[in-house]
């Protein structure tokens, strides 16, 4: 290590042990504050078994059952909640999205009983990235703890999360595309949808959770979506290849990024991030030659021939990179969860992570509750989910979109390259720099505080290594540079989230929100 590694590691470590008191302070403080919250809470709402009494009606009707509908329906039904999931297809998904679900992400499912699930597909275990410099320089970079993600087949994972759903007798799974909301006096009360035959059919329940992934058609109808898309992701399959390290996925920080991790015992998954908001064309082989010409030059050689043959058996297939802001206006008797509510960057593979995080709170905040027919009550409690769902959705979203802009950006612009420099010996320093960063990402710490003083200490080990040994007036201006870009990169992110939602969730009056107090003679064990 040269003098630059030292003293940048030192600064990083200077802040890294303040930003741990400080956090550390903070989440007591937190701590405290939500116990009084939660203390509150039962106090206000009964002993929270209970049920609504008109026998025959449908409690909850789940739009979507991908990760999040599945996940829910089964919560929900769990706690005694009548469920009507409505999904548009229902057989095996054949998607590239969602294979890879990190340690944070596996805690939660097994929160909801959903463990099992992961069971019996060929799934795998992750330990550990490698990532890989342009320079073919490796660093390997591990969960904490231990800690260990699981990748499949996204098709067969749903399957599994559905089959789960169903089997509970207060499920009903069924077919369909919703086409609308149906409103009244301001007021969700059901959805239209139309049955696989075409016959098109009205379901009424208290409360309608909207499901419906990134491509939703009806979160318009619950906030004004502004969405973003900064990138493609091209994904291959490399079949029948055994990486030289097993149950180790790989971030290629090159002039493209490429991430890869097995998702079966035989087949790696393998997604090439494309900028731009426009891909180049699949079916006049450009994305083929692209691939073939940028991109496999800069694959490690243990991946290099096994990505050729992919390219050349043709089965190439695309996704957007969509990123939205969670803003929903609140809206009686419906809610959305899932990407319909929140998006971020792939490149991390947080979305399924912040889904079931949600899972987990919305059922949580429902269990108080007897029933769900004062939709404009329940509304206003909810309201209180936005800021509760705030430190998980704002560490992994902010990462996701930090690491995208970092290493997509182009080399020419000197204090970008060395941000990208920087970043990658900040990830090479290891021990809790790397883990942190791994935690923060993978949903096993919620902590937004320490997602910004990582930044900061990134930054200042960026300029540590330009001004040393000797801060030239040309290394001088480019690390100013480097502070305003780092400053501009990672503030815009900050303000789509909600830096008083996010920082000082205390001084959102939301926060403080408690179940609405429902009469006793209304109350029946519906479990
Ligand atoms: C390229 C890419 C790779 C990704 N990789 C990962 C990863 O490795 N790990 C990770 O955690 N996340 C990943 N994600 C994100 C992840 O896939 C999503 O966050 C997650 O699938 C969201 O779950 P969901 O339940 O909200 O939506 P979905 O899982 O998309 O489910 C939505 C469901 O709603 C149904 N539906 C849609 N419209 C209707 C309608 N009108 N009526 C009835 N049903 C309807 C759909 O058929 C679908 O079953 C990736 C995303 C992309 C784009």
């Amino acid at each position: 290590m040269d003098s630059k590694h030292v003293f940048g590691g030192v600064v990083a470590a200077f802040l890294f042990g303040f930003v741990v008191l400080y956090s550390s302070r903070g989440r007591e403080n937190i701590k405290a504050s939500e116990k009084n919250r939660s203390k509150k809470t039962l106090e206000s709402s009964g002993n929270g078994v209970c049920r609504s009494n008109f026998a025959g009606n449908t409690d909850v009707i789940i739009v979507g059952a991908g990760v999040a509908g599945s996940a829910l329906a089964y919560a929900l039904a769990k706690d005694g909640w009548r469920v009507q999931v409505i999904e548009r297809d229902l057989t095996e998904p054949d998607r590239i999205v969602g294979e890879l679900l990190h340690a944070g992400g596996c805690i939660k499912l097994a929160e909801l009983g959903l463990e099992d699930c992961l069971d019996g597909i060929d799934s795998q275990i992750v330990f550990s990235f490698a990532a890989v410099h342009k320079d073919g320089r490796r660093t390997a970079i591990s969960y904490p703890s231990n800690a260990c993600s699981r990748s499949f087949h996204h098709g067969r994972f749903i399957q599994k999360l559905r089959e789960k759903a169903a089997s509970l007798p207060n499920v009903k799974l069924e077919q369909g595309t919703v086409t609308s909301l149906v409103e009244e006096n301001g007021s969700i009360k059901g959805v239209l949808y139309k049955t696989k035959a075409g016959q098109e059919l009205a379901a009424s329940a208290s409360l309608t959770i909207v499901c419906d992934g990134c491509f939703s058609n009806l979160r318009r109808n619950l906030c004004n979506p502004k969405i973003e898309v900064p990138s493609y992701f091209g994904g291959l399959v490399l079949e029948n290849y055994n990486l030289p390290y097993a149950n180790r996925a790989y971030f290629i920080l090159k002039d493209s990024i490429v991430v890869t991790y097995p998702i079966s015992s035989n087949e790696i998954r393998c997604f090439v991030d494309v900028p731009g908001s426009k891909q180049p064309p699949i079916s006049n082989g450009e994305m083929a030659s692209y691939l073939k010409t940028v991109v496999a030059p800069q694959m490690p050689p243990e991946l290099h021939n096994a990505f050729i043959c992919a390219i050349e058996k043709g089965n190439i297939r695309t996704m957007p990179n969509r990123i939205m802001a969670a803003s929903p206006s609140p809206t009686p008797g419906a809610f959305m969860i899932g990407d319909s509510l929140n998006m971020r960057h792939a490149v991390t593979g947080g979305g399924m992570t912040v889904g079931l995080s949600d899972v987990v709170l919305l059922r949580d905040l429902l269990r108080p509750l007897n029933d769900l027919r004062d939709g404009a009550a329940i509304c206003k409690y909810l309201e209180s989910f936005d800021i509760l769902r705030k430190p998980t959705a704002f560490a992994i979203n902010t990462l996701a979109s930090t690491l995208h802009t970092v290493f997509s950006s182009s080399d020419q612009d000197p204090s970008r390259k060395e941000m990208k420099e920087a970043f990658f010996n900040y990830l090479s320093l290891g021990g809790v720099f790397s883990e942190g960063l791994m935690a923060l990402l993978s949903g096993l710490n919620p902590a937004p505080l320490s997602l910004v003083f990582h930044c900061f200490a990134m930054l200042a080990y960026a300029v540590g290594r330009l001004l040393l040994p000797f801060p030239t007036p040309k290394r001088v201006c480019i690390a100013a540079k480097l502070i305003l870009v780092g400053l501009g990169i990672i503030f815009p992110i900050l303000k789509a989230e909600g830096i008083r939602a996010t920082f000082f969730p205390v001084t959102m009056p939301a926060y403080y929100r408690t179940p609405p107090v429902q009469s006793t003679d209304e109350r029946e064990t519906g479990k």
